[in-house]
C-alpha cells in the first residue's frame, strides 16, 4: 500500500523587526572571517557546499527565544501530540555562488533521530544581489511504513525576512545559488536549526 502526503510547511514573513535583521546582519558581516565550509555526515563532498558559524553566542540564544513561542501552534496545526523539547539546536549558514545542499532529510542519522521540527530563517542585504537557492520541500509518500520521496514538491523562495517551518523527516534540498558578485555579503544567509524531542518517548 501507499500514498502520498504533501509537505507539510509554515511560512512567516516579516519575522524579525527590521532594527533587529539590520544589526543581525551587521553582526554576521563582521564575523566573515570565522565562517568554514561545510561538511556532512557521510563525508560525502559533493553532497553539500556552503559555509557556516559555529558558535555566535550574541544570536543563539535570543534566536531561540524568538521561536520557542510558535511551537504550541504548529504542533496544534500538525496535530503532533505536544512534546518534552529537549533543545533546540541553531547554526547560521552563508550560501554563495555555486552552493548547495542535495536532497536530505534532517533525522536520518542516530545521533539526529530526535530531531522532530526543522526551521529555517533566511536575511540577506538588499537589494537581493543571488539568485536560486530555494528551499524545495518534497511531499512524502508511505511506501510499506516507510517514507520515501514522492516527485512532487513546493520551492519555498528563501525570501529576505522569512521563517519557515517543516517536519525534520521530510526530504528537501537547497537549489544551486548564483551570486555573481561572490562577495560574502551578497549570500544568502540562514539561521536554521532543529527541535528535538527528549529520547525516552522513543523507547
Ligand atoms: O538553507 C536552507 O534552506 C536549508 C538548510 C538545510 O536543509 C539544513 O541545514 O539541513
Ligand atoms: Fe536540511
Amino acid at each position: 500500500m501507499s500514498f502520498d502526503q504533501p509537505a507539510q510547511f509554515l511560512q512567516i514573513d516579516h519575522f524579525l523587526a527590521n532594527e533587529d535583521r539590520l544589526n543581525l546582519l551587521e553582526y554576521v558581516l563582521d564575523r566573515e572571517a570565522d565562517f568554514v565550509p561545510t561538511s556532512t555526515a557521510t563525508g560525502d563532498l559533493d553532497y553539500r557546499k556552503s559555509w557556516i558559524l559555529y558558535h555566535f553566542e550574541a544570536y543563539e540564544n535570543w534566536m531561540i527565544q524568538k521561536i520557542t513561542p510558535l511551537l504550541p501552534r504548529l504542533f496544534h496545526a500538525w496535530n503532533i501530540e505536544p512534546f518534552a523539547i529537549s533543545q533546540i539546536e541553531i547554526q547560521l549558514t552563508a550560501h554563495n555562488d555555486g552552493h548547495y545542499y542535495k536532497i536530505h532529510n534532517d533525522n536520518g542519522s542516530p545521533d539526529a533521530a530526535t530531531r522532530t521540527m526543522s526551521y529555517v530563517y533566511y536575511f540577506n542585504r538588499e537589494p537581493t544581489n543571488f539568485s536560486g537557492g530555494a528551499l524545495r520541500l518534497y511531499d512524502m509518500r508511505i511506501e510499506n511504513g516507510h517514507y520515501v520521496q514522492a516527485e512532487t514538491y513546493r520551492d519555498i523562495q528563501p525570501v529576505n525576512n522569512r521563517i519557515v517551518f517543516f517536519p525534520s523527516h521530510c526530504l528537501h534540498e537547497v537549489l544551486p545559488i548564483s551570486c555573481r558578485s561572490r562577495n560574502f555579503a551578497d549570500s544568502r544567509f540562514t539561521l536554521n536549526g532543529w527541535v528535538r524531542r527528549e529520547a525516552t518517548e522513543y523507547v
